[in-house]
């Protein structure tokens, strides 16, 4: 008898058979698990995805149910706003070009009052303001630009700080170069050196002499020259490319706002590339002068100054003092990239605006020579007074500055204001809810030429309404009507006058108002007050003597909704 504990040392067919029997079970239990496994991750999957399109749907439906709930307070809050019933469902966009909207806003204050409602599809609101009350509490409460403007500087300029839509991202740099310009002022005030104005008329006799000499080229060139010796100093002057990158921002001006439009940029359009290449141009041009600045800049700290005058001194530290304030140029390529966008865009928007503003000031003041006579005498009595030579002392000249102020007046450097608050819907005190993302806008030249703001007179070119009588404080333009004003106040010397300021009057929108208004306002207002007063001192303005003064003045005086024609003019040397 075997032993039971024996281990069997020879293998019979009953222990084969059982061993792979044993072997058989074992696979199969292996394999039935990894079955299971498999089955068990299988629906773990499909669970995963059902729940995963489950979370979909529930996200989309309740992202869906947010928009319409969106859309029916949008449309609930709008009915407490006056205005046209919408009868079609792309609302009234196909009524409005962008030639009539000023009149078509005309009709509806009118009618409606105030504040009025007009549906541009039937998501998109816009809501006009006429009131310089609501106007003003509405600047100061929407704080954010509509998304196009941001767009149109980003696509043009790439990243850019300034002139985003967003009040959050701008705020920072705002500062900065709020605090950068206003600290110039106070510290010297922006001397125009003669040779800012000797460069520009230089070029300006090269287009005389060429034949052809209209307001608006001029005023292009002035503004340009002027803003690029302001933030690049004297190296701008004698920068050979700076007829290149003058002619370069006219071209991306014209086109820039056309292809913000697009909700999707247009990369499939040829012409699209062709404005990329302009705007790749602008910027290499761009890092160009930055460049020579900070070169020039090096090369004064260590000449120890002796190899450049005053005025040179001057130009190097106001450049390289402002450009701190548009960002760092540290090598850095988003730093960089954002210092050449804030400089591009300041210099657009810089340019394009006071180029409308030395446009109308130039023709204004030669079809007004009754006006510019006085504003020379004014210059010299100022001149005479003063200790600099290079220096103008721009406040004494208070005709001059209400010259400036009354041109920005009659035309401001666009028809609407434009605002919105991205986020947050608002309650004006009127009890209004303003909808957040509503287009809202002002229509600035309703409301600069307004009667009941401005009085009857409030259409034509008249200075004096922005001065005051020094003997009793009374408004000089509520005593006289515009015309022959000259004539009425000869008898009365500058310190007869005080200079009302203009923002005192809330229809005065020129620069805007609230948390987004105008940083570069005194600024601007100085530098043309300079330019002008030196530019004055030594030319006389006149008009071609083609134009029949009495008919360009009526011109001027009903071109109420238009920007003014471009008319030829001369300058005439003083002493010659
Ligand atoms: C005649 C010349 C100018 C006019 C008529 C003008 C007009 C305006 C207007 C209407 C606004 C929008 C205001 C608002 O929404 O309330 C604005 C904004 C601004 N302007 Fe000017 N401007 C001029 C020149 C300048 C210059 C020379 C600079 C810079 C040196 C400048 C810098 C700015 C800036 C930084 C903003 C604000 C951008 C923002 O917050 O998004 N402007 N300007």
């Amino acid at each position: 008898m075997k032993s039971c504990g024996a281990v069997p040392t020879t293998t019979t067919p009953a222990t084969t058979f059982l061993s792979s029997l044993l072997q058989y079970s074992k696979t199969k239990s292996r394999t039935r698990d990894s079955l299971e496994t498999s089955r068990l991750l299988r629906d773990f999957a499909t669970r995963e995805f059902n729940a995963f399109l489950w979370f979909s749907l529930i996200a989309v439906t309740a992202l869906l149910l947010r928009k319409v709930f969106n859309l029916l307070r949008l449309w609930a809050q709008a009915r407490n706003i006056p205005g046209p019933p919408c009868t079609s469902f792309y609302g009234h966009s196909k009524l409005i070009s962008r030639e009539n909207l000023t009149e078509v806003l005309s009709v509806l204050h009118k009618k409606y009052g105030p504040i009025v409602k007009l549906w541009l599809g039937p998501t998109q609101l816009l809501v006009s303001m006429k009131d310089p009350g609501l106007i003003k509490e509405m600047l100061l409460k929407a704080e954010d630009k509509l998304p196009l403007t941001g767009r149109a500087f980003r696509l043009a300029f790439g990243p850019t700080s300034l002139f985003v839509s967003s009040f959050d991202e701008v705020q920072r740099r705002r500062e900065s170069l709020a605090t950068e310009l206003s600290g110039r002022l106070i510290e010297k005030p922006p001397a125009i050196p003669t040779k800012v104005v000797d460069c520009i008329m230089e070029r300006l006799n090269k287009f005389m002499a060429e034949g052809s000499l209209d307001c608006n080229m001029v005023s292009q060139h002035m503004a340009f020259t002027l803003l690029g010796s302001t933030l690049f100093g004297d190296a701008f002057l004698t920068w050979s490319k700076a007829t290149v990158y003058e002619e370069l921002l006219t071209m991306i001006a014209k086109d820039a706002c056309f292809w913000a439009s697009y909700s999707i940029t247009p990369y499939w359009k040829r012409g699209f590339w062709s404005y990329q290449h302009l705007c790749t141009k602008l910027r290499l041009l761009t890092q160009d002068i930055v460049q020579q600045c900070q070169k020039n800049n090096k090369l004064f700290h260590q000449k120890d100054g002796n190899h450049y005058n005053g005025i040179t001194k001057m130009g190097m530290e106001s450049a390289s003092g402002s450009l701190s304030c548009f960002g760092e140029l540290n090598g850095h390529l988003n730093a960089t990239e954002e210092l050449c966008g804030n400089i591009m865009g300041v210099m657009f928007h810089g340019c394009l605006t006071t180029s409308g503003l030395i446009g109308n000031l130039l023709a204004r003041l030669a079809t007004h020579p009754q006006i510019q006579e006085k504003i020379f005498s004014e210059i010299i009595m100022a001149r005479n007074g003063s200790m600099k030579q290079d220096q103008q002392c721009v406040d004494k000249m208070r005709l001059l500055l209400a010259t400036v102020y009354e041109s920005a007046r009659l035309l401001p450097a666009g028809p609407l204001l434009q605002r919105c608050s991205l986020k947050h819907d608002f309650r004006l005190e009127t009890g209004v809810t303003i909808p957040a993302r509503a287009v809202l806008v002002v229509p600035v030249q309703l409301l600069q030429m307004d009667d009941s703001s401005w009085g009857q007179d409030a259409s034509e070119f008249n200075p004096y309404r922005f001065l005051s009588n020094a003997g009793n404080g009374s408004d000089l333009a509520l005593n006289t009507s515009s015309t022959g004003n000259a004539e009425k106040h000869e008898h009365l010397g500058e310190s007869f006058f005080i200079l009302n300021d203009p923002n005192d009057n809330a229809a005065f929108l020129p620069f805007g108002s609230g948390a987004r208004a105008c940083v570069g306002q005194k600024f601007v207002i100085q530098g043309v007050a300079t330019l002008f007063a030196s530019l004055l001192e030594h030319y006389e303005i006149r008009l071609l003597e083609s134009e029949s003064q009495s008919d360009s003045k009526q011109m001027m005086n009903n071109s109420v909704f238009q920007h003014l024609p471009s008319r030829e003019i001369v300058f005439i040397r003083r002493n010659s």
